[in-house]
């Protein structure tokens, strides 16, 4: 009977007389705004989905793809009620039908929903705001949290994939951890204390002008744990890996285009950084204008360098990445334009790093990872035999200990003769005693040669001296006992792994 016309005046009249008269004021979420995807909406869906106070007898169920977890959510014109501040507010699922479409660029879902929130008109002020920004917060940690860990490599080279990224991702799933990684437990819990400080020290790092992120150099002979470590702190924080294969890069702005694509909670690696690239000598490498004073420290920074861009002079063809370049990667102004972020090298040869590199600020921690010790040693036996201290018979134990040492095994060695003989423990154990008795002994002759022929001993001197320019006087300790030894050069291992006698 009524015009249309006539009905929207009224129902615009009585929504406003409506308005007038309520205590509460209304905001719609709705999941497609215009034509683009509301973040916010699936922000809020994610936010409620966690949210303690899901009481509703209907609950929608969803897992996304690659998720870990099942999040659950509010089913469709389901009310929830939820606590900010000590405010109250009510969300509301809308889900109406949508009309038929007309011409339209996006075919649209059939149904139109959205996330109605009330609040009290007097609280709107004092929350709203706040309470959005906690909202898409939370949303972000949840979707971290359920999505599973994503390892990130650029080994494409420079190209970049259809949508301008030059990393590749592949879902990270190594099952290492902090439980499973053997050394020195008092070791474990100072790194597990480090990252845990790190990772909620977001006012600290603002209170003292620093920018959020931390270095952490790993060095020792191959198979003590170094990439099983970087796994093990990734799986500990929920943190992305990012690999970085810098034979890869060709320039210094291709490293800071990486960079800047890197997303913040990740810890990004470059794996035997001694092999990847000379960076011994920066001099020879650092052909930017500024290159030939070799103690300023103003080279490091030298102008074209932090300007960059593809067309710089010092990034001509082949591969040009420099040591000022890879510095500025880690520590100059673009290594903050991300934040909560963990730079790990690894290097089997800590000597033939530049001491630029190693400088505090850049690696803060340095961390030796040593061969086999007796702890070390309880760890793997239980990990991979189940055995606690108490199950071994006496003196088996203390023969352990005695030998575990001086034989100079590394980890990945002692857990190949576990893995080897798991079904029948005890003999796994016994085997592991003879090899290490085997290898204590060959040690010790190949020590007492060595003494004899006078050699190594400089070797030994120039390690030394690189050592101790190291801050972590713990790694170093115990590599100078391990010099003290007189064993654990490369060749001899090599030597002791084709005798096979890992396989005796
Ligand atoms: N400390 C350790 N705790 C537990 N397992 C270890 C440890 N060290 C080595 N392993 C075992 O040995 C294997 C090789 O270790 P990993 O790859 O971590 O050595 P690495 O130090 O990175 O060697 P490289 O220097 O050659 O890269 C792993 O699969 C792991 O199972
Ligand atoms: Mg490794």
């Amino acid at each position: 009977v009524f015009p249309p016309e006539l009905r929207f005046a009224v129902v615009k009249l009585f929504n406003r007389i409506f308005n007038w008269f309520s205590s509460y004021c209304y905001f719609d979420i709705t999941e497609i705004d215009g034509v683009n995807t509301n973040e916010l909406y699936n922000a809020v869906q994610l936010y409620l989905s966690s949210s303690v106070s899901i009481t509703g007898s209907r609950l929608s169920l969803t897992r996304a793809l690659n998720a870990s977890a099942i999040t659950f959510g509010l089913s469709n014109n389901d009310c929830i009620v939820d606590t900010f501040n000590g405010v109250t507010v009510l969300w509301e699922h809308v889900v109406t039908q949508r009309q038929a479409q007309t011409f339209s660029w996006r075919p649209l879902p059939d149904e139109k929903r959205g996330f109605t929130l009330r609040i009290r008109k007097r609280d709107k002020p004092v929350i709203l705001s706040s309470y959005m920004d906690y909202i898409m917060e939370k949303a972000n940690e949840i979707r971290r949290k359920n999505q599973d860990r994503l390892l990130y490599t650029n080994s494409r080279g420079g190209s970049l994939d259809s949508r301008g990224h030059p990393w590749e991702s592949v879902p990270f799933k190594h099952p290492s951890t902090f439980h499973t990684l053997a050394m020195d437990p008092a070791m474990k819990e100072d790194i597990m204390e480090d990252l845990r400080e790190f990772a909620n020290g977001q006012s600290f790092y603002q209170k003292t002008g620093r920018a959020w992120k931390r270095g952490y150099l790993l060095y020792g002979p191959p198979g003590t744990g170094k990439s099983s470590m970087i796994a093990a702190m990734a799986n500990y924080l929920g943190y992305d890996i990012y690999d970085l294969e810098l034979t890869e890069v060709h320039t210094n702005s291709e490293l800071r285009k990486l960079l800047m694509k890197t997303t913040s909670k990740s810890i990004i690696v470059i794996e035997d950084i001694d092999c990847s690239i000379n960076l011994t000598n920066r001099n020879k490498t650092n052909n930017g204008p500024a290159g030939g004073g070799s103690k300023n420290p103003r080279n490091y920074y030298d102008s074209s360098d932090i300007r960059g861009g593809s067309g710089s002079g010092e990034d001509g063809g082949g591969n040009s990445i420099t040591l000022s370049g890879l510095l500025n990667f880690t520590d100059g102004l673009w290594s903050c334009c991300g934040s909560e972020r963990i730079f790990v090298f690894t290097t089997n040869h800590v000597e033939k790093l530049d001491r630029a590199l190693l400088r505090s600020g850049r690696m803060d921690m340095h961390i030796y990872m040593s061969y086999c010790t007796f702890p070390a040693l309880k760890i793997l036996i239980k990990n991979y035999l189940g055995y606690e201290e108490s199950d071994l018979e006496g003196d088996i134990l203390e023969e352990l200990e005695a030998v575990v040492d001086k034989a100079q095994m590394t980890p990945a060695d002692v857990s190949e003769v576990l893995i080897k003989n798991r079904r029948f423990k005890l003999k796994a154990v016994r085997e592991l005693l003879e090899i290490l008795k085997v290898r204590a002994e060959r040690n010790r002759n190949n020590a007492g040669l060595r003494e004899k022929n006078g050699n190594g001993v400089e070797e030994e001197e120039q390690e030394k001296r690189a050592l101790e320019s190291s801050p972590n006087k713990e790694g170093f300790d115990q590599f100078q006992e391990t010099c003290k030894k007189g064993d654990g050069d490369d060749e001899s291992e090599s030597d002791q792994k084709e005798d096979g006698l890992i396989e005796k």
